[in-house]
């Protein structure tokens, strides 16, 4: 499966120039992509919210999924823009009510995600927002979460796309014919 980007050239290396590679964080041999430098740019961080959100608008979501925590700092004001509601998917132990968990492997280590039970309304469809998708373990997981929930999934898009960790086909059969959507592949 190919990694391929939806992002106009110019938007994508705005994009890719205000994202910083930390070598060996958090731990030796990965290669950390900061966005700080981008959501600290607000003409960058303001067409990275307009392209979000006209993804939301074209998949015709009834609400967007951000993913904790840098997914939130995406999604949310991507929601707001396209006049759709919010879903936070949280690390386990941080939402208050009644929760469904879902435990998934990272690129280092490995994690439990949590939605409210009552997060959807039957049938909703969702859009899911990360910042990057890399071995795709927080994405499926998410997608899992999303369909035991009860709603339909739209689809996923993501900042930045590390296409060689091979992120694309673990989460293809968790997809299913959802497209799964990248501003910018690497
Ligand atoms: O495709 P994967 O291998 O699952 O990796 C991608 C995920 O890893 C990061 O989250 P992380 O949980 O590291 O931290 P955050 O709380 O800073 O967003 C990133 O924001 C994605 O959610
Ligand atoms: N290399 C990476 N940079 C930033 N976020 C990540 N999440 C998983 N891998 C990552």
């Amino acid at each position: 499966m190919t990694a391929t980007d939806i992002a106009h050239p110019e938007l994508r290396s705005l994009l890719l120039s205000r994202i910083r590679d930390v070598p060996d964080y958090p731990q030796p041999g990965v290669v950390f992509k900061d966005i700080t430098p981008l959501l600290a740019d607000a003409a960058a961080f303001g067409a990275l919210t307009e392209a979000l959100a006209a993804v939301c608008v074209r998949h015709g979501a009834d609400k967007v999924v951000g993913l904790e925590a840098r997914g939130f700092i995406l999604a949310a004001p991507a929601a707001a823009r396209a006049g759709i509601g919010f879903v936070p998917v949280r690390k386990a132990g941080k939402l208050p009510g009644t929760t469904l968990t879902q435990v998934y492997e990272l690129e280092y280590g490995s994690a439990e995600i949590e939605v409210h039970q009552d997060a959807f309304a039957p049938g909703d469809r969702v859009l899911v927002i990360d910042d990057v998708l890399a071995t795709g373990g927080t994405a499926e997981a998410s997608l899992q979460l999303i369909r035991r929930a009860g709603a339909e999934v739209a689809g996923v898009v993501v900042l930045l796309e590390l296409g060689f960790l091979g992120g694309r086909s673990r989460i293809a059969p968790a997809l299913a014919q959802a497209p799964l959507e990248a501003l910018v592949a690497l």
